[in-house]
This record gives structure tokens, sequence and C-alpha cells, in this order.
């Protein structure tokens, strides 16, 4: 059972603005837009599909989308062969503003909170969930909750699906994170930012060390994998058999948005094909550093793509030979 489900409640339609230059509280020239469907279980099947050469088969993307303007969605799900297992509810999908500044090669994101999920919305989405739960083998539950939904689903969801035999990967923040990483049962594999990381657990987390005990931490809970990720330095990632740094090689960056999704692409499509750590973190790094050379979350073409591959540097902290093969 090879499937993938990535579940998203609140996609977005990114509205990415380049702006050279702009400056808080002042008029600013911005020199181009483009309006894109996101969201971050949206970006992880996107890449995923794209490393399956557009046969996005075997891909189905789940989760809440608005019926006043789903083309954008629908579109990119029918273009890269993802089945589309949306549920529509009344009204639209937000907006998410990425603010880019080529010039400092920075982007700033402002999120909004997204439509109202309302308890029967919920109990459809379960069912679906279930229903898809019967034949697909990985299931990514990714980004924000939007207003109505408690902060726990993403803590049922786990149980659920672990319990069904289900690999489960999380990539959240804030309070659903806070959950997920308090409950009795964790993901097999989680991907925090530092940042979200340290959020989270409500404690500073200001070295490499620090970042790497709250791993461990998590890993003596019960995950498989835990990768923290750090933007430009790249990411630390464990799992019972090593620890690993991956460092990304510096590469013109067009847009940051989906990098961390990048990552949970790869990371996710690492499990599937039985990659050792170190290779699951090259591989994960290529796809973040290659989805900021472009705008949206695609993967860069397969030569490309490899040989930014080839210059992550990924080094080996730490391993364990009891686990090597686990
Ligand atoms: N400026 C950059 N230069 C090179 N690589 C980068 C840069 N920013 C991000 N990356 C790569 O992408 C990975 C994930 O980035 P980051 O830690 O910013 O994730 P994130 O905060 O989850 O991202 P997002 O929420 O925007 O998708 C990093 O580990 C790194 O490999
Ligand atoms: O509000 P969330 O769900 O945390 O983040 C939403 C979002 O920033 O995540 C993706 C990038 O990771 C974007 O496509 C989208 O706008």
């Amino acid at each position: 059972m090879t499937g993938v489900v990535t579940v998203t409640l609140n996609p977005a339609l990114d509205l990415t603005v380049h702006a050279a230059g702009w400056q808080r509280g002042q008029v600013n020239a911005g020199q181009g837009m483009h309006l894109a469907a996101g969201g971050k279980g949206v970006n992880v099947a996107s890449i995923l599909a794209d490393l399956r050469a557009g046969q996005g088969e075997g891909v189905t993307a789940t989760g809440l989308l608005g019926d006043e303007n789903p083309e954008r969605f629908e579109t990119l799900l029918r273009d890269k062969g993802i089945r589309d297992a949306f549920l529509r509810v009344p009204g639209p999908t937000r907006v998410g503003v990425k603010l880019v500044d080529p010039a400092a090669q920075e982007t700033t994101d402002i999120n909004l909170p997204g439509l109202t999920a309302t308890p029967q919305d919920l109990a459809a989405l379960d069912a679906r969930l279930d229903e898809l739960s019967a034949d697909h083998g990985a299931f990514v539950l990714a980004g924000s909750l939007p207003p109505g939904v408690d902060a726990d689903v993403y803590v049922r969801w786990v149980e659920r699906l672990r319990a069904a035999g289900r690999f489960v990967a999380v990539d959240t923040s804030g309070a659903a994170l806070s959950a997920v990483l308090a409950a009795p049962v964790l993901p097999n594999l989680i991907k925090p930012n530092e940042h979200e990381l340290a959020a989270a657990l409500g404690r500073d987390l200001p070295t490499e060390d620090a970042l790497l005990a709250a791993a461990h931490d998590l890993l003596g809970r019960g995950a498989d994998v835990v990768a923290v990720s750090r933007g430009e330095q790249g990411a630390l990632l464990v799992s019972r058999a090593a620890t690993v740094r991956a460092r990304p090689p510096r590469v013109p960056v067009v847009s940051t948005v989906g990098a961390g999704d990048a990552m949970v692409a790869g990371l996710v499509s690492a499990h599937l094909d039985g990659l050792s750590l170190p290779d699951a973190a090259r591989r994960a790094t290529g796809f973040s550093v290659g989805t900021i050379t472009r705008l949206g979350a695609h993967l860069p073409p397969r030569a490309e793509l490899d040989t930014l591959t080839a210059q992550v540097e990924v080094t080996l902290l730490s391993e364990n030979k009891e686990f090597q093969h686990g």
C-alpha cells in the first residue's frame, strides 16, 4: 500500500508580490505578481507528483476547499495527476500574501485565518479520512488549522491512522503543534522549523545541541524521524539509527514559499523508498533548495535537481548500528 494522502485543512491561494527593496509603512513599487494554489498539504502533493514526473497517480489531496474559488486548485491537481479528494465548503479559500524582495532574497508572509470549519465539515472530513485510510499507506497532515477546528484535531487523526498501521507525517505550528508534541501517540515524522519547535515546546532552543536534545526527546516518545529545518542553515535530522546535519548549497532564491513542504515531500518519499537517514536528508534538502529557485511548490527538471542534490552537504553527527536498518 504505497499511496500518499496529503490533508490540508486550511489551503491558501498564494499571492506572491515581487517588490524590490520594499519598505514597511512606505509607498512601494511592485514589479510583478503571481497567484497560485497553495497551502502546505497541497504543496507537498505537488512536489510528490513532480517526483513521479507529472504522474501524480498514487497521490491524493484532501482537506477543505472553498467552493467560490477552487479553479486554480482544480487545475493544479488535474495537471499533475493528483486525485482531488477535497471537500468543498461554502465561501472563498483564503489568500496568503507573500511579499518577495528579490534584492534582499527575503520573503515576508501574511497568512490569513481561512474559512471557519463547521462540525459537519469536520465530520465529513473524518469520514473521508477513514475511507482513504483503507487503501493508502502514508498520510501528511500539514498546515495551520482554520477557525472552528480544535487544536487537537491532528492528535486524534495521528492516533487513528497510526493504530491502523499507517505512516503519518505532521508539519504544523502553534497550538496544533504543541498538542501533537504533547500527545501520547506521536506521528512517525515531524518537521517543524526551529522557531515553530521552540514556540511549541515553550522554551528557547538557541543552539544546535538544544535543538538536537529536543528532537531526541521526541524520538524517545515514539516519533521515528524528527527533522528540524533552519532556513538557509539547513536542517538537523534524527532517527533511532542516526543524527544528521544537512546544509544546502547557496542558490539564487526566487521565493522561499514551500521550502519546508518540499522537505516534507522529500522525507516522505525517502521513507517510501526505504532510504537511510543521511540519504533522506540529502534528498529532502535537494528538494527544498530546488523549490526555492522557482515560484510555487514545484521541483526543477531532473538534471537540475540532481546537480543541486549532489551539492547538499550531509554530515553524520552520530549513528547507532543497532538501528541502522530500522
Ligand atoms: N535561503 C535559503 N537558502 C538555501 N536553502 C534554503 C533557504 N531557505 C530554506 N532553505 C532550505 O529549505 C529547508 C526548509 O526551510 P525552512 O526551515 O525555512 O522551512 P519552513 O520554515 O518550514 O518553510 P515554509 O514554511 O516557508 O515552507 C531548509 O532546511 C533548507 O534546506
Ligand atoms: O497558515 P499555514 O497553513 O501555516 O501556512 C500557509 C502557507 O504559508 O504555507 C505554504 C508554504 O509552506 C503556503 O503555500 C501557504 O500560504
